[in-house]
């Protein structure tokens, strides 16, 4: 879609989806090419394998009780209200606009080196070796900050789609001082798989989520009525658009309902970094996006408010949204 379109409230066409999977494989080329690095993006994947590691009894100093605590761990989904836990433990780190990481494991919190450059012009005998390193911050600062940027360019893309200024979503939830939360799921071998789920079907309540796994399968979309898995695609992110993106698009964009399975066998692992709106951002569909013909199809709320009413109780597939739904 040309920038400078006027917004209208008429389906995504074709044309505009391809316009964003461009700009979506743009930002994982650059992901791939120039942005998160392959071995960053082990090194923050090992280092919450480690903090699943770490002996019980040290892990309790992050067994937070309420959902906006900056570090928490625990199993299931929320424990306080379930009556069957599920077949998951997580750790949960706010990262953004405040930084936190747990103190152990160290690998938490170690600078990583990161190979920049590396140039080997050969002509018959070596000529000339150029390496470049640099030494960057806590891997996970260094991580999310990185996911980050590749957020707030996919939300630019996902702007002008919508016939809006391509700042539009950045500037509307106030990605700078958005809330980011790194968010760890292990999924250990279950006996009983058919018995079992790792986490129920349920949407994200931010705008998009970045999501690795390693290769053992077990996350789930809902796709035409049915589950359909989806596996790990090596060096690349899953993107998930979630709640507040369907409530500022005025439902053009739906969020994606999907759940976790576990199995007999493997250990499964994912990492995802969900990116929302500022706490005290008041999200409602955009202006721009509602008319006689097409009138809000939401009621606003705080996002603090929305957080908070999703993550206290059970969850429920998109029960939370459906509430918001004029
Ligand atoms: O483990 C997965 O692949 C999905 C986890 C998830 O949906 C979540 O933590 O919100
Ligand atoms: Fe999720």
């Amino acid at each position: 879609m040309p920038r400078g379109r006027p917004a209208t409230n008429a389906p995504i066409l074709a044309e505009d989806v391809a316009r964003i999977l461009d700009k979506l494989v743009k930002a994982f080329r650059k992901v791939i090419n120039h942005g998160v690095p392959e071995s960053l993006r082990h090194a923050m994947f090992d280092a919450c394998k480690s903090f699943f590691d770490l002996a019980e009894k040290e892990k309790l100093e992050y067994a937070g009780k309420h959902v906006l605590d900056p570090i928490r761990c625990g199993t299931s989904f929320n424990a306080s209200v379930e009556k069957v836990f599920f077949w998951r433990d997580f750790l949960k780190v706010f990262v953004h606009p405040e930084f936190h990481a747990p103190n152990k494991p160290s690998g938490f919190r170690q600078g990583f080196l990161i190979l920049n450059s590396f140039n080997l012009r050969l002509n018959g005998t070596l000529k000339d070796v150029n390496l470049k390193f640099s030494f960057s911050r806590e891997i996970s600062l260094e991580y999310c900050k990185r996911t980050r940027e590749v957020a707030a360019e996919l939300l630019k893309g996902i702007s002008e789609s919508l016939g809006l200024e391509e700042n539009y979503i950045n500037k509307a939830l106030e990605l700078d001082i958005g809330v980011q939360v790194l968010l760890a799921n292990l999924y250990p071998p279950c006996p009983q798989p058919e018995l079992a789920m790792g986490i129920p079907p349920h949407s994200d309540h931010g705008c998009l989520t970045l999501l690795m796994q390693n290769e053992v399968g077990g996350l789930q979309l809902k796709h035409n009525g049915h589950w359909v898995q989806v596996n790990a695609i090596p060096k690349s992110y899953l993107v998930n658009t979630a709640d507040h993106i369907e409530i500022l698009s005025n439902g053009k964009y739906k969020s994606v309902l999907h759940r976790a399975v576990v199995n007999e066998k493997c250990t499964r692992m994912s990492v995802a970094v969900q990116h929302g709106p500022s706490l005290e951002t008041f999200v409602t569909p955009a202006f721009e996006l509602v008319n006689k013909e097409n009138p809000a199809a939401y009621h606003g709320m705080k996002y603090k408010d929305y957080v908070e009413q999703q993550q206290s109780g059970s969850l429920n597939g998109k029960s939370c949204l459906e509430r918001l739904r004029v």
